[in-house]
C-alpha cells in the first residue's frame, strides 16, 4: 500500500533578519491548516553571520524545536549534514556569493529576491545549481499564491481574451520632509552596498505581474524576452527611487508597465482607495488585483460584455490558529519541498530561465538609469571567503 506520510524537508536558515523570521514562522506552521497534506517542513538550523547567540536567539523567537542547531556562521550552516535545504534570507547584495556557498557545498537553495545584482550571477548559480544536481529557485513568494495561480489560469483560459497589456505599481511613500526617503543612508532600501533601490526591492513585484501573465504564460515555443525602456530618478545615495519599466513583446503585441517609487503609494491611503495595482487588461476583459503587489488578497474580473457586473474573488491567507501565524510564505516553501521529493533541480512556476530573463531586464533598467553597484558585490566570481560569506563587515 502507498505511504500517506507526507514528505518532510529540513531547512537551515541563513541569516536572522525581517523575512528570515516570517518566512521561519510559516515553515512552523501546519500544512493541514492551509489544507496541504503530502509535504510538511522542519526548521533544523540557522544561522547568524555575527554571532551564534544571534542565531539561537532567533530560534527561540520564532519558537522553532530545541533540537534546531544555532551557528554563528554561514559556513558551518552549509555544513551542517542535517540540512536538506538552505533558505538565504541576507540582502540582495549577498545573495551570489552567500547562494554560491550554500550550492557548493551541495545544498538545496531557496534564496530571496532579487535573486541576484547581476544577471552573470544569476546565470552562475543556475550553472552551479545544475552541475551539484539540486534544486534552486529565487523565492518570488508571490508567484505561487493560489491567487497568482488562479490569474494566470484566467489569462492562458482566454478569461479576459488576448492580453495585451498589464500595469503593475509596487510604490511606498516614504518621502520625507527634509527631501530624503524615511530610510536612513546605511538601510539596505537606499544604500548601494546592499544593492539598494526601489527596483531591486520593489520594482521585482512589478515586474513578476508583467511576467507571469504576460511571459510566463507565452507557449514555450514562441517565448519572447522583451525591449526595454526604462525611466529612472536617482536618491542621492547613488540608488534609484523612483523606476518606470516598459517592456515589450512585439511578437506578442503586449506590453507590461511596470512601475515602482519611494515617493508615492501605491496603496495611498492604506485602505486602497487607490484602485488596484495590477490591471491586466485584455481584449474581452480585465483582471484587477488588490495590492499589495507581493501579497495581494483579492482580484476582480470585469469583462467587456458583462454588463457593468464585476466577479470580485477574496483569498485570504491561511492562518494556523495553533501558533496564530500565516503570512503565506509558505507555499514557496511547499513547492521547494514538492520539487525536492519529486528529484525536480528547478520548479515550473518559477524556471530558472525566466529568473535570468528577469535579472537581464533588471540589469539593462539600471544601465538605462545609470545605477552602478560595487564591484564586492557585482562581481560572478565566487569566494568562500568573500566578506560578504564571512560576515566580516
Ligand atoms: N519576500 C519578501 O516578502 C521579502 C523579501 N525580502 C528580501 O529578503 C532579504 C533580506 O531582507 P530583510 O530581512 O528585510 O533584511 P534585514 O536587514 O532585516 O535582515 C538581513 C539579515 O542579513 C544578514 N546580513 C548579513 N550581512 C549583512 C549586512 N552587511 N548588512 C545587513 N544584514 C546582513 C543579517 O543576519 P545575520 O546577522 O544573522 O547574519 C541580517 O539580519 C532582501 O534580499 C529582501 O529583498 C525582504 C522583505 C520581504
Ligand atoms: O519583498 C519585499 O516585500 C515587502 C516589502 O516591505 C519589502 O521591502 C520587500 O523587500
Amino acid at each position: 500500500m502507498a505511504s500517506t506520510s507526507p514528505f518532510t524537508v529540513k531547512w537551515g536558515i541563513m541569516a536572522t533578519g525581517w523575512i528570515a523570521e516570517m518566512f521561519t514562522k510559516d515553515l512552523l506552521t501546519n500544512p493541514v491548516s492551509r489544507d496541504v497534506h503530502d509535504v510538511r517542513h522542519e526548521v533544523v538550523a540557522a544561522a547568524s553571520s555575527s554571532a551564534k547567540d544571534k542565531a539561537a536567539d532567533f530560534l527561540a523567537m520564532v519558537k522553532a524545536p530545541s533540537s534546531a542547531n544555532a551557528y554563528g556562521s554561514y559556513h558551518e550552516l552549509v555544513a551542517d549534514p542535517n540540512v536538506d535545504i538552505v533558505y538565504v534570507a541576507t540582502p540582495h547584495s549577498h545573495h551570489f556569493q552567500n547562494a554560491m556557498l550554500a550550492l557548493e557545498a551541495g545544498k538545496n537553495v531557496l534564496c530571496e529576491k532579487a535573486l541576484t545584482v547581476t544577471a552573470a550571477q544569476t546565470r552562475k548559480l543556475v550553472e552551479t545549481a545544475k552541475s551539484k544536481g539540486v534544486f534552486f529557485m529565487e523565492a518570488v513568494w508571490t508567484r505561487h499564491f493560489p491567487l497568482s495561480i488562479k490569474v494566470r489560469e484566467l489569462v492562458s483560459s482566454g478569461a479576459i481574451g488576448n492580453v495585451y497589456r498589464v500595469i503593475a505599481d509596487l510604490s511606498f511613500n516614504k518621502d520625507a520632509a527634509d527631501g530624503k526617503v524615511d530610510f536612513a543612508d546605511s538601510h539596505r532600501m537606499v544604500n548601494p552596498d546592499l544593492a539598494g533601490g526601489a527596483l531591486l526591492d520593489l520594482g521585482i513585484y512589478s515586474l513578476t505581474w508583467v511576467f507571469q501573465t504576460l511571459y510566463h504564460t507565452q507557449p514555450e515555443k514562441d517565448k519572447e524576452a522583451p525591449n526595454v525602456v526604462a525611466a529612472v530618478n536617482k536618491y542621492h545615495t547613488g540608488a534609484d527611487e523612483t523606476t518606470s519599466v516598459i517592456t515589450q513583446f512585439p511578437k506578442h503585441k503586449s506590453m507590461g508597465i511596470a512601475l515602482t517609487s519611494l515617493r508615492v503609494g501605491t496603496d495611498v491611503d492604506g485602505h486602497n482607495s487607490g484602485g488596484a495595482a495590477i490591471r491586466i487588461q485584455g481584449s474581452g476583459g480585465e483582471i484587477q488585483v488588490m495590492g499589495p503587489a507581493y501579497r495581494p488578497l483579492q482580484y476582480k474580473v470585469i469583462k467587456k460584455d458583462g454588463g457593468g457586473r464585476i466577479e470580485v474573488v477574496d483569498c485570504p491567507i491561511p492562518r494556523d490558529e495553533e501558533r496564530d501565524w500565516g503570512h503565506g510564505m509558505f507555499w514557496e516553501a511547499d513547492e521547494s519541498a514538492r520539487c525536492l521529493r519529486d528529484g525536480k533541480e528547478e520548479s515550473a512556476t518559477l524556471p530558472w530561465s525566466e529568473s535570468i530573463v528577469i535579472m537581464e531586464v533588471m540589469e539593462e533598467v539600471l544601465k538605462q538609469g545609470g545605477v552602478a553597484y560595487p564591484e564586492l558585490i557585482t562581481t560572478d566570481v565566487y569566494d568562500a571567503q568573500s566578506p560578504l560569506n564571512t560576515g566580516m563587515r
